[in-house]
């Protein structure tokens, strides 16, 4: 399939672009790279533009003759999101409009769209599953349910097929340590970790130690990005003409903060320096999904099940890829 990736050179649409090329399908990326990596996808498979553009979105959508978007482009992190929802809103909720119009003009009569386990909110029992009560409490969470809403809208107008997939904490690098995460301001537990690690940084902080879990530091469902990307592929070739799906996509198991630390320390075979600090604003305590509805309907289920066998492959990425992808270009 022809398949246009929006934010396609980014850490987990590139990892999507990859994974669609090794199996048979046709990828290019649509990428501003205000935060991609030209070096994680091929040359030839990078288109440079903003998803605000709408009719420079549709012209490459016709270039390629795209029979579907990926459309993973998006601001990421919850504290910035409080800090300027503006910029939020018009990249996820503006920008994801943009998308939706160019793919109309385009022709295009399917999008898979990454939406996040942050639309749920702290009060939401555990597992989560697609039932479970959408409250968002943060800026970032809400952009994207309201993503998640305009899509089912303009599908239910104007015939669009979609799958929406709410995805858990994304980790790890390719299996053969070739391309990893690398941004330009980094806040994820592993990678930090990690970098604590290689003596990078002097420490890692931990955010709370007086949770209601099992250690007292948050849990999360660290899903592999090998992963995400065969759900990816399995969603896209599963959406038929108005067909609307959502799945959660977790691996169904949850580590704590301290529990990554150690798998961390276990696989680089030395101690990593912590401290305990105060619990950072909006994180929820537990968050793990329940899988069982995208392992029925679709057949996916996760290889990686271990949070050590993830760690592995970021700390190979990271150990011998100090320098990430090399100098940013273009970012903003
Ligand atoms: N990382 C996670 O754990 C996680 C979890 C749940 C959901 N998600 C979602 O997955 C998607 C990808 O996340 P990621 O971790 O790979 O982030 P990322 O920042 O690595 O990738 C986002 C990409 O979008 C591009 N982009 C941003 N604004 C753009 C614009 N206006 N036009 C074109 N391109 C633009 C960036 O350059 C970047 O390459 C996001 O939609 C995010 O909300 C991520
Ligand atoms: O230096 C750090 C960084 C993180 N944490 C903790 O580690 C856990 C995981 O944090 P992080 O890796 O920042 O991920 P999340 O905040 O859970 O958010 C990620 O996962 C969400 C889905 O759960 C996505 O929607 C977001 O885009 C993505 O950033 C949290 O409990 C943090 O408090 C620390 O203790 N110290």
């Amino acid at each position: 399939m022809k398949i246009v990736l929006t934010g396609g050179a980014g850490y987990i649409g590139s990892a999507c672009l990859r994974w669609l090329l090794d199996h048979g399908h046709d990828p290019i990326a649509f990428d501003d790279l205000s935060e991609g990596n030209p070096p994680s996808v091929p040359a030839d498979r990078l288109v440079v533009g903003d998803i605000l553009d709408t009719e420079a979105m549709a012209e490459a959508l016709r270039r390629h003759r795209a029979e579907a978007v990926m459309h993973f482009a998006a601001l990421a992190i919850v504290p910035d999101s409080v800090k300027d929802p503006d910029n939020y809103y018009r990249v996820n909720v503006l920008g994801t409009k943009s998308v939706l119009d160019a793919m109309r003009r385009a022709n295009v009569p399917r999008i898979v769209f990454s939406s996040t386990c942050a639309t749920y909110g702290t009060r939401a029992e555990m597992p989560l599953t697609e039932q479970s009560p959408q409250a968002p409490e943060h800026p970032y969470g809400t952009t994207k349910l309201a993503a998640e809403r305009m899509i089912q809208d303009y599908a239910s107008a104007y015939g669009l097929g979609y799958a929406i997939l709410r995805y858990f904490n994304a980790a790890g690098a390719d299996p053969d340590g070739s391309h990893g995460e690398d941004r330009r301001h980094e806040t994820h537990l592993i990678p930090l970790t990690l970098q604590v690690a290689a003596g990078r940084r002097p420490r890692l902080l931990i955010y709370g130690d007086d949770w209601p879990t099992r250690d007292g530091t948050c849990v999360r469902d660290y899903i592999h990005t090998a992963d995400l990307a065969d759900a990816h592929q399995k969603a896209v070739e599963a959406i038929g003409p108005g067909d609307g799906r959502v799945y959660v996509l977790g691996s169904g198991h949850g580590a704590t903060v301290l529990e990554v630390v150690t798998a961390c320390e276990e696989v680089v075979g030395r101690p990593i320096p912590v401290e305990r600090t105060g619990r950072r604003p909006g994180d929820p305590p537990t968050l793990i999904a329940d899988p069982s509805k995208i392992a029925s309907e679709l057949g996916w289920s996760p290889r990686y099940t271990d949070i050590r066998a993830i760690v592995e492959t970021a700390w190979r990425w990271l150990s011998t890829h100090p320098e990430g992808y090399g100098p940013k270009p273009g970012r903003h």
